[in-house]
């Protein structure tokens, strides 16, 4: 169920809102239980949604911030999430957060989804606020369309914590959190641009499998109704 479609002029007015709401959200956390958890999103989209929630004014040391999905390649690589977070949100005042990477240096990806589970184990649930981003083929995090795993990744009956992912389209394999990692966020948003996302959302939230487009796994069976954010 979707609670609301925030619309707005461009995408640098688009961070700044969304900016404000994921701030909001932090700080509400911080001041009912001492810390904040936060789960964002890679690609190309969330730039200067970073750059922008990095200038709020929240108490960062008491935040923890970690990805919904990373590639198994190691931080410097340019296609890394975690290079994309440290470069544009880890910033200033923010550089003060806690991150928790997905990658880790291990044997496998399936070794590196273990060592990150177990530390994401130790995080108190839900998280405070997940952003996620979407694809025009309807993945988000790393659920992508015939991937090896996403029956496991979408099944609710899988724990929360990360699991390995392989998809033509996907390049790299994937590091992913599962549905149930994230679908009962406080703060659930959906973050995309452009008229080719949107007439992907629109499809996405009509009739059709989950497995054809799994973002509307989020839609349809997510606790925590999916605040929308577009612009053009
Ligand atoms: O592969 C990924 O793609 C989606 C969407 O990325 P975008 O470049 O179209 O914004 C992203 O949400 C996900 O985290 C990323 O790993």
């Amino acid at each position: 169920m979707v609670t609301k479609f925030h619309e707005f002029a461009d995408a640098a007015r688009l961070a700044e809102g969304l900016a404000d709401t994921v701030a909001a959200a932090l700080r509400t956390a911080i001041a009912e239980r001492g810390k904040a958890t936060i789960a964002v999103s890679g690609g190309s989209t969330p730039r200067q949604f970073f750059k922008a929630l990095s200038t709020r004014d929240i108490d960062w040391p008491r935040v923890t911030v970690t990805l919904v999905d990373e590639r198994f390649v190691p931080a410097a690589n340019p296609r890394s999430n975690h290079l994309l977070v440290a470069e544009n949100l880890l910033q200033g005042a923010a550089a003060k957060a806690r991150f928790l990477p997905l990658y880790r240096t291990a044997k496998s990806a399936e070794d590196a989804a273990r060592l990150a589970g177990e530390e994401l184990a130790r995080l108190a649930v839900p998280f405070d606020v997940v952003v996620l981003g979407m694809g025009n083929d309807g993945h988000t995090a790393s659920f992508f369309p015939g991937g090896n795993h996403l029956a496991e990744a979408l099944s609710a009956a899988t724990p929360r914590g990360v699991i390995t992912m392989e998809a033509e389209g996907a390049g790299e394999t994937r590091l992913t959190l599962t549905f149930s990692s994230l679908q009962d966020a406080r703060l659930l948003v959906l973050h995309i641009e452009g008229q080719a996302k949107k007439e992907a959302l629109e499809k996405a939230l009509g009739e059709g499998d989950e497995t054809e487009m799994p973002v509307r796994a989020i839609f349809r069976r997510a606790a925590t109704p999916v605040d929308i954010f577009w612009a053009p």
